[in-house]
């Protein structure tokens, strides 16, 4: 494995009296694809805000590109695009528009200029023809690319998704894990995805890490594959061969 970009050391989630996971650890390799699952309650979308920096984690630590998400947040930040479950576009503005925003709040580049970086942005995930419609003319499947070229705009080295495929039928779910795989192998971009989409797991993680809310932490670090054919646990195995327990 390539250098870690990221490292979590006995990441720890407490929420009052309730402790969501204790002493989760892993890597994350640079140009990795790594995938975040388990089941609803887990602590998945906790994790991920404690790897961006949103929430400080109750103990352990983690580093994004050397940086502590304790202390150094706006160098940590500055490496990660972010899409979020909900993937929110402002509604009043054209994709462009939105792809634009990011540039021309962080950075002091001419107008121009960061709508010709959006256009780019939009044209590499597919929506280049789309750059005048509003984010109500576009479907689902197309409000997701446009996030993506959000979360995009400021080259980030590492992309970290939330649920891409929720609400997605599964062709244009396929669709979304290709982009993933292409956003990897042309520009090198670490993907983090949270997802519990059997499919894309296999098609897009090279790693992943499963959560269990009642083990509260981690019960399984490999590659889909490994997990499936061998799984350690009664909950790897169920959820990978989609049995009940
Ligand atoms: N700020 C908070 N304060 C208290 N409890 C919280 C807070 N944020 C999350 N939780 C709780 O922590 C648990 C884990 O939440 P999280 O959203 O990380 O789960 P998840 O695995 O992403 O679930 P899902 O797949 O349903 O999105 C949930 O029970 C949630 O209610």
């Amino acid at each position: 494995m390539s250098a870690p970009v990221i490292t979590v050391r006995g990441a720890t989630q407490v929420f009052g009296s309730r402790t969501i996971f204790r002493d989760v650890s892993f890597d994350i390799a640079a140009g990795e694809v790594f995938v975040i699952l388990g089941g609803s309650g887990c602590g998945k979308s906790t994790l991920l805000k404690q790897m961006i920096g949103l929430l400080p984690p109750t103990a352990g630590e983690i580093t994004v590109a050397g940086h502590s998400v304790r202390t150094e947040v706006e160098q940590v930040r500055r490496q990660i695009g972010v899409m979020f479950q909900s993937g929110a576009l402002l509604g009043s503005m054209t994709l462009l528009e939105n792809v634009s925003l990011p540039l021309s709040v962080f950075t002091d580049l001419p107008a121009a200029t960061c709508a010709e970086i959006a256009r780019l942005k939009l044209g590499l995930v597919g929506l280049g023809d789309a750059a005048a419609l509003l984010p109500s003319e576009i479907s689902g499947g197309m409000l997701k690319r446009a996030a993506i070229a959000r979360a995009l705009a400021l080259d980030p080295p590492i992309l970290m998704l939330d649920e891409p495929s929720a609400g997605l039928d599964p062709v244009t779910s396929a669709g979304l894990d290709k982009l993933i795989l292409q956003l990897r192998d042309t520009l090198g971009t670490t993907c983090v995805v949270v997802t519990h989409e059997l499919p894309s797991i296999m098609a897009i993680a090279d790693r992943c890490a499963m959560l269990d809310a009642k083990a509260q932490g981690l019960i399984a670090l490999g590659s889909p594959r490994e997990l499936r054919d061998h799984p350690a646990q009664p909950m790897v195995r169920a959820f990978f061969h989609r049995e009940t327990l």
